[in-house]
């Protein structure tokens, strides 16, 4: 059976102001498959997933999702932003913060939508939490609680910015196991410094600095150093930038 194509970009260029960021990228991704981006800093990987969620809007190029516009899609994509956008002291409890991901704009929520964000959050082995203040969480729990908050939009699609950053490793550990189950039932693409991510889950690996590379995920144990994507993402950074 064919398998299903997910996400198509082609020839996609975009940039802030005149500076061009993303330069005439194209790559699929199908259904079920668990993509990595990765990439210098500042090459471009949260533009391109903004990119992807239609909130930025493209020089050239079409991005498809399901065969359709990405604007059209946007329900079908859950998104977890790096945690470090969010303001720790805004008053919102857990299951608060998971009904966001039903994107209700006037907090009107149904028995259907508290099932989903109560089903989202023991996915993710956080219902105990679920009356918590949101400050009162550890770096590690919030990031599964911004998974929840995507899961419990049913979207088909992840993206994920950076999940790992400023976690401890035993929370690292959580997430690693949380993203495995995720594995196949969900399309993830993920933007990471984090080599445990390609070493562990990962099918595929894109690395962006303006322009696009894809490597294959050789088998387990051999040594990092010498995959190709690991040459390819230094060549890409220039010396003085943090590298994988
Ligand atoms: N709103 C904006 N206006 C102007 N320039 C921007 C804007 N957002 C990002 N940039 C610039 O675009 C470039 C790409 O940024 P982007 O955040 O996509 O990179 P990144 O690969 O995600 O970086 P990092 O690994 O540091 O998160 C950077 O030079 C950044 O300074």
């Amino acid at each position: 059976m064919a398998m299903s194509v997910a996400i198509e970009v082609k020839n996609l260029s975009f940039g802030y102001a005149e500076k061009p960021i993303v330069n005439n990228v194209s790559f699929s991704i199908n259904e079920g498959e668990f993509v990595t981006l990765v990439g210098p800093n500042g090459g471009g990987k949260t533009t391109l997933l903004r990119l992807l969620l239609g909130l930025l809007q493209p020089w050239s190029g079409s991005i498809l999702i399901y065969g359709q516009p990405n604007i059209k899609q946007r329900q079908i994509i859950g998104y977890v932003p790096q945690s470090g956008i969010f303001d720790r002291q805004f008053p919102l409890t857990v299951e608060e913060m998971v009904l966001q991901g039903r994107l209700k704009p006037w907090g009107w929520y149904t028995d259907k939508d508290k099932k989903c964000a109560l089903e989202a959050l023991d996915k993710v082995g956080l219902l105990h939490l679920q009356k918590e203040t949101f400050s009162h969480l550890s770096g590690g729990q919030l990031q599964r609680v911004l998974i929840a908050r995507a899961l419990a939009s049913e979207a088909r699609i992840l993206f994920l910015d950076e999940p790992s950053a400023s976690i401890d490793s035993e929370s690292e550990e959580k997430l690693f196991s949380l993203l495995s189950t995720l594995k196949r039932e969900k399309t993830i693409l993920l933007v990471t410094h984090d080599t445990g991510f390609i070493n562990t889950i990962t099918d595929r690996v894109l690395c962006i600095h303006q322009t696009l590379c894809e490597h294959d995920i050789p088998t387990s144990g051999d040594d990092s150093s010498t995959y190709g994507y690991s040459t390819t993402y230094h060549k890409l950074s220039h010396n003085n930038e943090r590298r994988l």
